[in-house]
This record gives C-alpha cells, sequence and structure tokens, in this order.
C-alpha cells in the first residue's frame, strides 16, 4: 500500500516537480502513470523509492513513513520495492546471472539458495537458456527481462517501471507488458510511468495523469488521453 498525502518536491535548484500530490494505491493494483515530460513521473516515482524525500508532506509506503526512515534502514526498506528503468542499468561486465545473484549475495543468502532462485526467476523471464551471457550479448528486450528478473528476486510487493519500454520496439514492448502483467498476477503493485498510447489504450489499467506536479485524472480503467 502507497499513500501520499499533500506532497510538494522542490529539487536543490528550486525547481517544483511536485506540487500537492495526495493519491493511495493498494496492495495489487497495476497503476499507469502518464502525462507530459517533465510533468513529475519520475520524481512520483523516486519519492516512493525514498531516492528523494519530499520537501513537504507525508509518504507511507509498505507501512512506513519514508521521511522517518534512518538512512541505515533505507536499503532493508528498498529490499520491498523493484525499480526498472528505460536503460536497463544492468551491471556490463557481469553476466546475466552475476547481474541477478549480485542483488541476492548483498543480503547473504547461501550459495545453493542463490542459484536455485535465480535460475528461477531467469525461468520465469524466459532467460534460462541466457544465463552465461553478458549484456551486450543480448537484445534490448532481453536486458530489460534481466532488469526485471533482478529487480523481483526478492520478491518485491512493488515494482516501480519507468518507461520499461521507451527504448524497446512495439513487439518486444508487448512482450515486457505480459511479464509485468504476470507479476502483477501474483500480487505486486505495478506503477509503470509509460509515454505509450498503443500499451495504455489496449491493456486497460487505472491512470493517474500527473501535469505540472499535479494529479490531473486518475481513472479506474483509464486511457492515455494525450496525442504522443
Ligand atoms: N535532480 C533534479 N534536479 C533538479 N530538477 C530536476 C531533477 N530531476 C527532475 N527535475 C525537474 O523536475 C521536473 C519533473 O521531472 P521528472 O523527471 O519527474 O518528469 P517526468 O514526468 O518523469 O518526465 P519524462 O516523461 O520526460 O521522463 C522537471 O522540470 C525536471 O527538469
Amino acid at each position: 500500500m502507497i499513500e501520499m498525502q499533500d506532497v510538494y518536491m522542490t529539487y536543490p535548484n528550486g525547481v517544483s516537480a511536485l506540487n500537492g500530490i495526495n493519491v493511495s494505491i493498494d496492495q495489487g493494483e497495476f497503476v499507469y502513470l502518464v502525462g507530459p515530460s517533465g510533468a513529475g513521473k519520475s520524481t512520483f516515482t523516486k519519492i516512493i523509492f525514498r531516492e528523494e524525500v519530499p520537501t513537504k508532506g507525508k509518504v507511507v509506503v509498505n507501512d512506513k513513513e519514508t521521511s522517518e526512515l534512518k538512512w541505515k534502514d533505507v536499503p532493508y526498506f528498498r529490499r520491498n520495492i523493484g525499480v526498472v528503468y528505460q536503460d536497463f542499468r544492468l551491471l556490463p561486465k557481469m553476466t546475466v546471472y552475476e547481474n541477478i545473484a549480485f542483488a541476492l549475495e548483498v543480503i547473504e543468502e547461501t550459495p545453493k539458495n542463490i542459484r536455485k532462485r535465480v535460475m528461477a526467476v531467469l525461468d520465469q523471464v524466459g532467460l534460462k537458456n541466457k544465463a552465461r551471457f553478458i549484456p551486450d550479448e543480448l537484445s534490448g528486450g532481453e536486458q530489460q527481462r534481466v532488469a526485471i528478473a533482478r529487480a523481483i528476486i526478492n520478491h518485491p510487493g512493488v515494482l516501480i517501471a519507468d518507461e520499461p519500454t521507451g527504448n524497446l520496439d512495439p513487439e518486444t514492448s508487448w512482450e515486457i507488458m505480459h511479464i509485468l502483467e504476470e507479476i502483477n498476477a501474483k500480487g505486486t503493485t505495478i506503477i509503470m510511468a509509460t509515454h505509450s498510447k498503443e500499451i495504455v489504450n489496449t491493456v486497460k489499467k487505472r491512470v493517474i495523469a500527473i501535469e505540472d506536479g499535479v494529479i490531473v485524472r486518475d481513472e479506474r480503467r483509464g486511457e492515455y488521453g494525450y496525442e504522443i
């Protein structure tokens, strides 16, 4: 469950990215975040992941108020939130297997469990046969699937996807979308910032539209609502 009450975010350079956000997202929802470039979508997701702390207002994620978290508690808090980005952000010199195992090694899993869990999640995203490849040897869609596998390895309650199909062709975008839907069907809340009119208008979900840092539309089975 994610709750924002009267949230404002002004960056140190004086730019106001969020200007009074009030929203509640239940466990298991699938939400599209839409709106023009610079509207505040990424800032909205960064506040959930506690990459940014709002200048004003209250943000509660998984029963934790983010502004009250101590620095030492942030890694543990983030373990329950997966994030994927438009540009994949895989470690280029590590194999697919290592990119994912890394997220488990830092929490001191046993080698046997790591192997079991990494292979299971690779199976889930259809990449079991690419475990020994490095990111450069994969297509964009495959790299995004690795990034998704890494993001869900700890079974997070929330998965943030910030324009996950932004660098992919339409067919590959649909593959990624179907994987996200499968993850959502298992109970993970998905927050997906997107500029894909086609996806939003085809796979109907809750749509939250942000413009100039405020929510201008929040519809249960919404439309994209913009021309591009
Ligand atoms: N670290 C930062 N420091 C200063 N200003 C920032 C920072 N990050 C974002 N901004 C500004 O905050 C506003 C909102 O940006 P944000 O990235 O949240 O928008 P967005 O809706 O995700 O845009 P896009 O669709 O282009 O990704 C913009 O005016 C942007 O320039």
